[in-house]
């Protein structure tokens, strides 16, 4: 199969890359950084997560965020939503677009999101159902498609399973997730292989986070499979509050230099981005973890 002609990139910095801060960022910075991605060329921003702020404190402000938010025409700000209490928050704050997030790991979903794989799902339906009535669309995540921090090794088949219970539930999009960034190159093309006879490339993003430094590669090898979607997150911010070790999503400013590279339109400034990359990181005291943001900032 031929690489996609273009990319969309959904830009998950403020929503990933921030929950797991130790130290708290304010509402202000997490506005000035969404709004500095819109203006880089973003048209999809995961702004915010609408759980329990006992269990991820640094997204306690998810309404003043989306609230807050200095919208751009063209961009889609969205926000996670793991059951109906967040659904109607976020719909009430006048949210774009919501996130479900199952795994395909049964340890993973009850670390994450406290109950199994299959109470998650009987859980989503109704979000959907709300979701729908208000028109609002859905996207859909699986975690844990290359491995799981508890199981180790996760079935092809598995992750399959539920995206496709997912997409036939009204997923307009499934994103899959390497949460603990163990895949290497041949492993992301057999899990997407798998979980594409159930579900069009078209409607399936790559969600891969950077652990091991394979995500590049993953992801030049989803590409060559027709992936056109691509999560991931400015200045490679990031780690997931249930996998421990696990570092960020792969840098955007790094997806953006491979796919310029490949001929790959995505709507991005790369100087624009790097630059937000850089502010961000001084901003909340860590290390810009984008080789291709270090390098353009030395310049
Ligand atoms: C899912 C729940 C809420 C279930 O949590 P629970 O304890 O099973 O739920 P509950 O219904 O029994 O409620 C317990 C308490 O939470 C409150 N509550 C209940 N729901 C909400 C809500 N929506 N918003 C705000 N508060 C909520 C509820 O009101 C109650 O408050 P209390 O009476 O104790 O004061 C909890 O487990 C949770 O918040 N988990 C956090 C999950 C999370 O945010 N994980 C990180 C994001 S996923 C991710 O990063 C992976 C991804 C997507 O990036 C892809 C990848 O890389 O793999």
């Amino acid at each position: 199969m031929a690489f996609p002609q273009s990319v969309r990139l959904v830009e998950v910095g403020a929503r990933d890359g921030l929950q797991n801060e130790p130290e708290p960022v304010s509402t202000e910075t997490k506005l000035e950084l969404i709004d500095r991605l819109g203006a880089a060329g973003l048209r999809h921003i995961e702004a915010a997560s609408f759980v329990s702020p006992k269990w991820v404190p640094q997204m306690a402000d998810h309404r003043e965020v989306i609230t807050g938010l200095k919208r751009r025409d063209g961009v889609v700000y969205s926000a996670l939503t793991p059951n109906l209490k967040g659904l109607e928050a976020a719909l009430q704050c006048g949210v774009d677009e919501v996130a479900v997030f199952g795994a395909a790991s049964e340890s993973f979903s009850q670390k994450n999101i406290n109950c199994s794989v299959s109470e998650s799902l009987e859980r989503f339906a109704p979000v959907l159902d709300r979701a729908k009535a208000a028109n609002v669309r859905v996207r859909g995540y699986v975690s844990c498609v290359l491995g799981c921090p508890y199981e180790g090794e996760i079935a092809p088949a598995k992750v399959a399973e539920v995206a496709k219970a997912l997409y036939e539930m009204g997923c307009y999009e499934v994103s899959l997730g390497d949460t603990i960034g163990t895949g290497t190159p041949l492993k992301a093309k057999r899990m997407l292989e798998a979980v594409a006879r159930d579900i069009p490339m078209a409607n399936l993003g790559a969600h891969f986070h950077d652990t091991y430094g394979q995500a590049l590669a993953n992801l030049y090898a989803v590409l060559e499979e027709g992936i056109a979607v691509i999560d991931s997150s400015v200045a490679g911010l990031g780690g997931c509050p249930y996998a421990k070790g696990a570092s960020g999503n792969v840098a955007s400013e790094d997806v953006i230099y491979l796919l310029n590279g490949l001929g790959i339109d995505s709507g991005i400034d790369l100087s624009d981005l790097a630059a937000t990359g850089t502010w961000i990181t001084q901003t909340i005291g860590r290390p810009n973890r984008s080789k291709v943001g270090v390098a353009i900032a030395a310049q």
